[in-house]
C-alpha cells in the first residue's frame, strides 16, 4: 500500500521520501535518515501492519520528529490505539491524524477512499496529500473528516465490517448457484448482474473478474484469514448492544473455513447419536 501511495503522490507532483524495512523498495536505510531527508515541518504517513509494528514505528518517530510535524496513521489500526498515539505525540507538540484508507491494490490507479480523524487544522494541512491520494472529482465523494482522533479508524472498521457481510452474501449466492444443475451459466449470471440490478457493485465486478481468471476457483483453498477489523466491529456491536448478525456470521464463517475437522460438529454428531441413536459418519470416511 505504502509503495503504491508513494507512486500516486509522486505522479501528482508531491515530493515523497519512503522508508520500508525492505531494502528493495526503500529510499532511505532507517527512520532516522527518513526524518533527516524530509524538511520540517514534516508530514509523515505511516502505512505498516497494525498492532505492534505500527506502535513501534510511531513510538520511534515520536522521538525523532520535531514540534510542528504531523504524523498520519493510514494503516488499519484499531481506533482505540489512536488516543494513545495522539497523546504521546501531542506531548511533544507533534500533530496526529488517523486516516482509514480503502481501495487496496487498485488505489494506485483509481485513488483511495479516505476517512480522517483528528483536528481540523491538521486535516487542512494534509489536504494536498489527501486530495492527491483520493479519486478525482468531488472531495465529498471520496473523503470525509469524520471527527476527532480515532474517528477515521472507527469509520474504517465499520466499512470493513460491512465488507465482511457483503462478501459473505455474494459468496453464499455463488455456492447456491454453483450447486444447482439448472444453472447452466454461472459466470454469465454474475456478469449479467453488473448493470441495472439491485446487487450491482464493485465487489460483484471483482467476483466476475475472479471467475474469469479461475472459473471453478480451482487454484484457491477454502481458507480465509482476517486481520482484525471484523473482530473489532463485532466487539463494538456487543459493547453498544447493536444487533449485527450479518457481520458476525460473516466473521464466524471465516473461522469455520480454517477447520478441517471441527470439534464442535463432531460433538453435535456424537450427541445426536447419544440421544437419538442417529448414525454418525466414521472418521476419515
Ligand atoms: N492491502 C490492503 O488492501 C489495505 C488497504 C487499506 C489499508 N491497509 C492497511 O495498510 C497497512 C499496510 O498494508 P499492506 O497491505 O501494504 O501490508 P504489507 O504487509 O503488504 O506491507 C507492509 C509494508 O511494511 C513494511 N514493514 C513492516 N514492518 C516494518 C517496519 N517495522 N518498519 C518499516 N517498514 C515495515 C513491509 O516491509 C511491507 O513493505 C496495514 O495496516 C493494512 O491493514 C491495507
Ligand atoms: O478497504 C479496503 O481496502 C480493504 O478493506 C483493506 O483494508 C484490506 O483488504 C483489509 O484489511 C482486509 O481485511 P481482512 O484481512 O480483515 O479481510
Amino acid at each position: 500500500m505504502g509503495f503504491n501511495m508513494r507512486a500516486r503522490l509522486r505522479a501528482a507532483g508531491i515530493d515523497v521520501t519512503g522508508y520500508d524495512r525492505n531494502p528493495d523498495v526503500t529510499d532511505v536505510p532507517n527512520l532516522a535518515e527518513l526524518v533527516k531527508a524530509v524538511p520540517s515541518p514534516r508530514l509523515i504517513w505511516v502505512m505498516v501492519p497494525s498492532g505492534e509494528i505500527t506502535n513501534s514505528v510511531i513510538t520511534e518517530l515520536s522521538v525523532l520528529l520535531e514540534p510542528g510535524d504531523l504524523l498520519v496513521d493510514g494503516g488499519n489500526s484499531r481506533f482505540t490505539e489512536d488516543q494513545k498515539h495522539g497523546e504521546m505525540l501531542a506531548a511533544k507538540n507533534i500533530g496526529f491524524m488517523d486516516v482509514g484508507v480503502s481501495g487496496g491494490v487498485w488505489g494506485l490507479e483509481n485513488g483511495y477512499g479516505l476517512m480522517a480523524g483528528g483536528a481540523k487544522e491538521d486535516v487542512d494541512r494534509a489536504l494536498p496529500v489527501l486530495d492527491a491520494l483520493r479519486p478525482e472529482g468531488d472531495r465529498a465523494d471520496s473523503f470525509v473528516h469524520v471527527g476527532g482522533v480515532g474517528a477515521g479508524h472507527y469509520a474504517k472498521m465499520v466499512h470493513n465490517g460491512i465488507e465482511y457481510g457483503l462478501m459473505q452474501a455474494y459468496a453464499e449466492g455463488y455456492e447456491l448457484l454453483a450447486k444447482k444443475e439448472i444453472i447452466e451459466d454461472l459466470p454469465g449470471t454474475f456478469r449479467a448482474w453488473q448493470k441495472g440490478t439491485v446487487v450491482r457493485s464493485w465487489l460483484l465486478d471483482l467476483m466476475v473478474k475472479a471467475l474469469d481468471e479461475d472459473p471453478g476457483l480451482e487454484s484457491i483453498d477454502d481458507y480465509v484469514e482476517d486481520s482484525g477489523e471484523g473482530r473489532w466491529t463485532v466487539e463494538e456491536a456487543i459493547a453498544n448492544a447493536v444487533p449485527a448478525p450479518a457481520i458476525t456470521a460473516a466473521l464466524f464463517a471465516r473461522f469455520s473455513s480454517r477447520e478441517d475437522n471441527s470439534p464442535a460438529m463432531k460433538m453435535v454428531s456424537a450427541l445426536r447419536h447419544q440421544f437419538g441413536g442417529h448414525a454418525t459418519k466414521p472418521a476419515g470416511s
